[in-house]
């Protein structure tokens, strides 16, 4: 196993509060890793970190053996690192087209192979018959679609992908899960933040479990569901 992602130590304080408290994760090549935790457990801020939005008050973060904390996100993206936003943010008066070529623009030399490479990612996210919309039309699991294309389209070794599943219909999820499996066995690493707990369990090989910044549990799935720290602070005994 080659290790694509490697958190070490990582601290980021907010005046004073610690929001993610001295995390040690590793992500290997290949892997669907999940990070989860109670609203405010830093998993937002912890991407932040690891795509270069921000950087750590201490700790080191390596992506692909190089270090990267302290990298701007323009240059980790073309280093084959891509997230998207818990906001959906694609560009609403451009076409879903337009905002997939933008994403495949940081890594084509030309605009006619961004525009190829476009299609491709919107093929991919069941998007291509929506692709002379304007994004603003789109629902949302459309939109949450798009927002994975454009991460998609720089063609990225490792995807973040926060909170993707939000709001969405089960049967939404279950479209989605699918897709990211597919997405997974193309050979893109994947490290997701999410909530719904059912696509969670059925993706991720491993998971990261945050609690007020600090780490509380790390596994499988199985072994993290049945943690009593898990238990107490997170899922519930109700939700297993
Ligand atoms: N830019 C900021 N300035 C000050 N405090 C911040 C900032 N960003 C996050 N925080 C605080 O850091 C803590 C962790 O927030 P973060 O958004 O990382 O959590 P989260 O686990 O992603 O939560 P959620 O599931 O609600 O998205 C919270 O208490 C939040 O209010």
């Amino acid at each position: 196993m080659t290790a694509l992602l490697e958190v070490q130590g990582v601290t980021k304080r907010f005046r004073g509060l610690t929001a993610v408290d001295n995390v040690t994760m590793t992500v290997n090549e290949g892997e669907i890793f999940a990070v989860i935790g109670p609203n405010g457990a830093g998993k937002t801020t912890l991407f932040n970190l690891i795509a270069g939005v921000m950087k750590p008050d201490s700790g080191s973060i390596r992506f692909a053996g190089e270090r990267a904390d302290g990298v701007p996100p323009h240059e980790l993206c073309r280093r084959g690192l891509a997230r998207t936003f818990q906001i959906v943010r694609p560009f609403p008066e451009l076409t879903v087209i337009e905002n997939a070529t933008i994403g495949a623009m940081m890594r084509a030399p030309d605009v006619e192979t961004a525009r190829r490479a476009a299609d491709d990612v919107l093929r991919k996210l069941d998007l291509f018959d929506k692709r002379a919309a304007k994004a603003k039309s789109l629902t949302l699991p459309d939109r949450k679609r798009l927002e994975c294309a454009r991460a998609l389209a720089t063609a990225p070794r490792l995807l973040l992908l926060d909170e993707v599943m939000a709001g969405l219909r089960p049967t939404e999820v279950d479209r989605i899960v699918a897709i990211l499996k597919d997405i997974n066995r193309s050979g893109v690493t994947i490290v997701l933040i999410e909530h719904v707990m059912r696509a969670v369990m059925t993706l991720a090989q491993r998971i990261h479990v945050l609690h007020h910044g600090a780490t509380i549990a790390q596994g499988t799935p199985a072994e993290v569901t049945r943690h009593p720290k898990v238990l107490e602070s997170y899922l519930g005994a109700e939700a297993l």
